[in-house]
């Protein structure tokens, strides 16, 4: 057990890309908690689509020994963060365990939108905040500038920011020296009742969930019985380690420490994060305040491509909902796509990793309908349902009106492309809250609905700004409007898996737009299909696609077969692609194309 005073505690935060796990992985190799052999890039990126993408999505933790300069030994340990705006909540969790943040700001990009969300976040948490300015060894680095800006646009004093580059080294004894001098160690009593926070779990499959806690008072021993005093769950403590990042076993924990225990829990589900664990003989007098559960935000079908791949598919989701409390799934069956699955997730980025995940990992094809936002249904009866899914929209005499989720989006962006962000803000129904500057960038907030914002909005904005602006939003509310649904049929029959919910004013427009898309996207057939958009019933937009008499062999005039044979067996492949609607085929592209608004 280490003394209090020689503990530190704290998380990195960073706009992506600005350098946070680059900065972890030198601290790591730096202290020798990990050896040069074992050392992979990354560390603290365990997954391989975090790795591909470049992304942090968990919470990851790492305990590292260091002999300060004074010459004792502390213990620092640093809970990593995910920095995508999806992840948002868990970054406001993981900072109620520790006592301090270094706030990296990339030295030649300057303050972003997620620099800011992350860093008012910490600063919720009462955190001592070490700005820390990476990559000065860009030449576009400007440090200078870059220190000015966090004084003016966050406030914080930042004269005596660490300068460093965390890809060559330079500057990491700075940060570690800085991490002892200038966060605070945590405080604690050891001698009262066990109270630990339950930081974060996960599913491991040798041993079972693993539950991440920061201790606040008392100490945790190995066998000891405890209980979660959220839910009443009482479990046993099989095994107590630190993260080095690799599992060491320690025989007990006390204050401002933080470490794992396992204890035969079946479920991520049972474990709630923010929950309070004390002793069960000797509990605590009061709970910590405990979280707020996150929520999915938005919703979407996952459909196999191949109808016979629908178990195949079932326990592949349940394997991924084992790690990923987050993530919710339902059975769901569509007239068109057969059986599947609706399932909810923190955002566009979170459901883009699910999908990715079932494909590459499960080897399953899928067909992804459109991703649609949580809406109130208000109904004339007064009851009010949560409408998942817009082909389950009641029966329009029912309904009273219909809410919708609002956002407040915050994006930094270059002065040059100003313009054109306030023009797609404007298009996509955003009402202008704020509009300040920081240097020569401009901060805009804006009061958005999510729906406009789920679909494409990120990719939007990062084309017409050439990647320029960055983007961090949190919902605020519900708001009623005119909303309606839209169908979609193709050769008179409807495809559910394209219904969605529109603004009246919006509709004409986006039937137009995606019956133009689905004519390009759905091959010719031999006959001539009609493709229309409807609101109840009154078509609002329409298509027809002629029809082809196809011939794909003709090309191969006489005898070379294996030509012949390799372009029959392209086809072939291309038609594992599509799914059958009524007598029409649709390729899978289809149902993601279509569903993006613009350009
Ligand atoms: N030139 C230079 N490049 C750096 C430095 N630090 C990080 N990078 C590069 O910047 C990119 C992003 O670094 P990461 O450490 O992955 O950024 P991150 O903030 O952890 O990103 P997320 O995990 O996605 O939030 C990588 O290509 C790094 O190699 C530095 O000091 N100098």
């Amino acid at each position: 057990m280490t003394q209090l005073s020689h503990i530190r505690n704290f998380s990195i935060v960073a706009h992506i890309d600005h350098g946070k796990s680059t900065l972890a992985d030198r601290l790591i190799q730096s202290t020798g908690t990990v050896s040069d052999r074992d050392m992979k890039e990354q560390m603290l990126d365990a997954m391989d689509i975090e790795r591909e993408r470049g992304i942090t999505i968990k919470a990851n933790t790492v305990r590292i020994d260091y002999i300060a300069q004074d010459g004792d030994h502390y213990v620092l340990n640093l809970i990593d963060t995910p920095g995508h705006v999806d992840f948002a909540y868990e970054v406001s969790r993981s900072m109620q365990a520790v006592e301090g943040s270094l706030l990296v700001v990339d030295a030649s990009q300057g303050v972003e939108a997620q620099t800011l969300a992350n860093v008012y976040t910490a600063l919720d948490a009462d955190h001592e905040i070490v700005p820390v300015l990476n990559k000065i060894d860009l030449p576009a680095a400007e440090p200078d500038a870059v220190r000015a800006q966090i004084e003016d646009v966050i406030g914080l004093d930042a004269s005596d920011a660490v300068l460093i580059s965390a890809k060559s080294g330079l500057g990491i004894p700075d940060v570690l020296e800085a991490i002892v001098k200038r966060l605070p160690a945590p405080q604690g009593d050891r001698d009262a009742p066990l109270k630990a926070m339950l930081v974060d779990s996960w599913y491991d499959p040798y041993l079972g969930v693993v539950v991440l806690i920061r201790v606040m008072d008392g100490v945790i021993r190995k066998g000891d019985n405890i209980r979660m005093m959220q839910t009443g769950a009482k479990y046993g403590i099989d095994k107590l380690a630190v993260l080095k990042p690799a599992m060491v076993d320690v025989p007990e924990l006390g204050p401002g420490e933080i470490g794992i225990f396992t204890g035969s829990i079946k479920q991520v589900r049972d474990t709630k994060v923010g929950d309070t664990i004390t002793h069960d003989k000797k509990p605590c007098a009061k709970a910590l305040p405990g979280f707020k559960p996150s929520v999915p935000v938005v919703f979407c079908g996952l459909f196999p491509v191949d109808s016979a791949e629908f178990e195949d598919l079932r326990s592949a989701i349940e394997k991924l909902a084992l790690n990923d409390a987050s993530f919710t799934y339902e059975m769901e069956s569509s007239a068109a796509l057969g059986f599947g699955f609706r399932c909810g997730f923190l955002g566009l980025l979170h459901l883009e990793v699910v999908r990715d995940r079932l494909e590459r990992e499960y080897g399953i094809d899928l067909i992804t309908t459109a991703p649609s936002v949580v809406y109130h249904v208000h109904m004339k009866s007064g009851e009010v349902i949560e409408l998942h899914n817009p082909a389950d929209l009641p029966d329009l005499t029912h309904v009273d009106h219909v809410e919708e989720p609002r956002i407040k989006a915050t994006i930094l962006v270059p002065d040059d492309y100003l313009g054109d962000v306030l023009k797609l803000c404007q298009d996509r129904r955003g009402i202008q809250q704020e509009l300040t500057y920081a240097g020569a960038r401009a901060m805009v907030v804006y009061d958005l609905p999510l729906n406009e914002v789920v679909f494409d909005f990120y990719d939007r904005l990062k084309s017409i700004t050439k990647g320029y602006a960055s983007f961090d939003y949190e919902i605020t509310g519900y708001r009623q409007d005119n909303l309606v649904k839209m169908q979609v049929l193709v050769n008179d029959e409807p495809v559910d898996a394209l219904s969605m919910m529109v603004h009246r004013d919006r509709a004409e427009g986006r039937g137009r737009v995606m019956c133009e898309k689905l004519k390009e996207l759905i091959p010719r057939h031999m006959f001539k299909i009609p493709i229309q958009a409807a609101i109840g019933g009154k078509v609002i937009a329409r298509e027809t696609l002629a029809a082809l008499r196809k011939d794909v062999t003709a090309k191969c005039y006489g005898g070379d077969v294996s030509r012949k044979r390799k372009l029959l067996d392209k086809q072939k492949a291309g038609k594992k692609k599509m799914r059958q609607f009524g007598k029409v085929e649709i390729p899978q592209q289809a149902f993601i194309s279509a569903l993006k608004m613009d350009g």
